[in-house]
This record gives C-alpha cells, structure tokens and sequence, in this order.
C-alpha cells in the first residue's frame, strides 16, 4: 500500500501568492507536497485556520530591519491562534521588471509594506520612483509578468523573479545585507508538547499603576526569563489601557510556570500564545 496517497495534503495558509517569502516558509517548513491557501490579508489567514479550514498558518510577525508586524499580535489573540513554532528566513529584496528595461524606465514600485521599509535607503536614490504599498512582494511580480507591465518594479525575491519570468535590475537591494524575517506557525488547538519549550509567547495584561511594568520584568527575570520581544498594545475595550505582548526565553520551565502563577495572583492577566522551541542561533 502506498503510504504517500493515503496521507491527506496538509492545508497551509498564508497571506500571499506563490514567489511570496510565505510561499518559501510553507514549503521549507512542512515540504512541497502541501495544498496551500493563499490570502490577500492576515485577517483571513487567522479566519481559515479557526475554522479548520486550514491546518496550519505561517504568519511574518517581525523583520530585523522594519520591526514587528503589530497587527498581527493581536490578530493571533482575537482568533484565538496558538504559536506552535518559529522561524526565521534570510530575506534577500530585489528590484523585479518586466525585461529589458532599465532604472531610468522604473517610475513606480509597489511591494508589501514590510519589505518597501526594508528598502528605503536604497530607494531614496531615486527619487524619481514612486513606492506604493501592495498586498504582498510575488502579487506584484505576477501582475507584471501577467500584464506584461512595464515601467512598474516589484520588490521580491529572487525565486519570484524565476516563477514570474522577470528580470532582476537590482540585487539585494535591503539595507542591510543581513535580514531576516521571523515567522511563527500557528494552529488552532492548544499544542501538545512534545518536549519542554525554550520560549513563549504570552499577553500579559496588567492593572495601570506606578512601577507596574517594572515589577512585571524583575519577576520575570527572577525567574530565569530573558525577553526577546515586548510590544503594548492598546486594550480597545478599556481607552488608554494596554497589553503587553512579550516573547521570553525560557531558563527553566518549573520557574516560567512559576512566574506565570504569580503574575496571576497578584497583578495581571496571563494568556499563553504559545510554548515552542526558541529556533534562532
Ligand atoms: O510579501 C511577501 O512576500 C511576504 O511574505 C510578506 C512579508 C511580511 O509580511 O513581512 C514577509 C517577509 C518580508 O519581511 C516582507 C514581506
């Protein structure tokens, strides 16, 4: 019996088209053989996968250039989404034409919002070029080379530029060489661990009084936690209060659960996003 047929395609969503660095995330995390659900917004991806529809999200949550993708916290929180992994992807910018056309051709380009941040300071050479925000990097490749478009660049990769059959008239065009972007993978039920986590994700909400949030790192210190991302988001039922996303490394999981416990007993709100394996280097 073939073991392959039997097995169902996992569903992966993403926002964007094939060529997207989503795409390349889908593929490197869970394989080729994938069906996969593209989508013009993240709302749609978080909406899929809370309705089964999709298996499994792949969602860009910050960029070592541009930041965090905001929205996308409390995207995962409203759809009530769990972080069951990480990743993190070299990104490479490139500035994609139809052929044979040069710089001085390029009038506008248009990329996803993250990735026109990431090129800005090659882009203000140019003053002649437009940037306009677009749903995603491949999206603007394939309208390119569908409507054979010419004075119009995308910013994206180079394996966009091979799907689409464009050109590449500027490589590496980020202004760093060294970009990555961190993507999480997302799911829908609350993950079995398999092993003990590294790292969470956790929204912690606390009551607004003096030295709050400074209580809050000092016992999350205490306890062997090492932040690697914090953003405070506005609660909207509550003008001017705010939650606190935080990413933390995980010392030792007895004293995280610890902390944890604390937090909720003298000051705050926890909610667990996820506990995964901290994957960067
Ligand atoms: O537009 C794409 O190709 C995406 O996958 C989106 C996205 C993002 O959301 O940040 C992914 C990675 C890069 O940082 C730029 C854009």
């Amino acid at each position: 019996m073939n073991h392959v047929l039997d097995t169902k395609k996992l569903n992966i969503a993403i926002q964007g088209v094939p060529g997207s660095f989503h795409h390349q995330v889908a593929q490197q995390y869970f394989g080729e053989n994938i069906d996969l659900g593209g989508f013009h917004t993240f709302e749609e991806v978080a909406k899929s996968v809370e309705s089964g529809t999709a298996d499994y999200a792949v969602m860009a949550i910050e960029n070592s250039i541009a930041g965090a993708i905001l929205p996308n916290y409390d995207i995962i929180d409203r759809h009530h989404l769990f972080v069951f992994d990480e990743y993190y992807l070299p990104i490479s910018h490139n500035l994609i034409v139809w052929p044979g056309q040069s710089i001085s051709d390029i009038k506008e380009v248009r990329s996803h919002p993250m990735a026109i941040l990431q090129c800005k300071v090659f882009f203000a050479q140019y003053p002649h070029i437009r940037l306009i925000d677009d749903v995603d990097t491949a999206y603007v490749a394939q309208v390119i080379a569908e409507q054979h478009l010419r004075g119009v660049g995308a910013i994206a990769s180079p394996k966009a530029a091979d799907y689409y059959g464009l050109e590449i008239i500027a490589s590496d065009i980020q202004t760093v060489k060294n970009n990555f972007t961190r993507f999480i993978l997302l799911q829908r039920e609350k993950p079995q661990l398999k092993e003990i986590p590294t790292k969470a994700s956790l929204k912690i909400t606390i009551q607004n009084q003096k030295g709050g949030l400074a209580k809050l790192l000092t016992l999350m210190s205490e306890h062997d936690l090492d932040l690697t991302k914090i953003q405070s988001i506005p609660v909207i039922n509550k003008p001017w209060e705010y939650a606190f996303f935080i990413d933390t490394l995980i010392g030792n999981y007895d004293l995280f659960l610890l902390a944890m416990d604390q937090i909720r007993e003298s000051f705050g709100e926890v909610k667990i996003l996820g506990e995964y394996r901290n994957r960067k280097a």
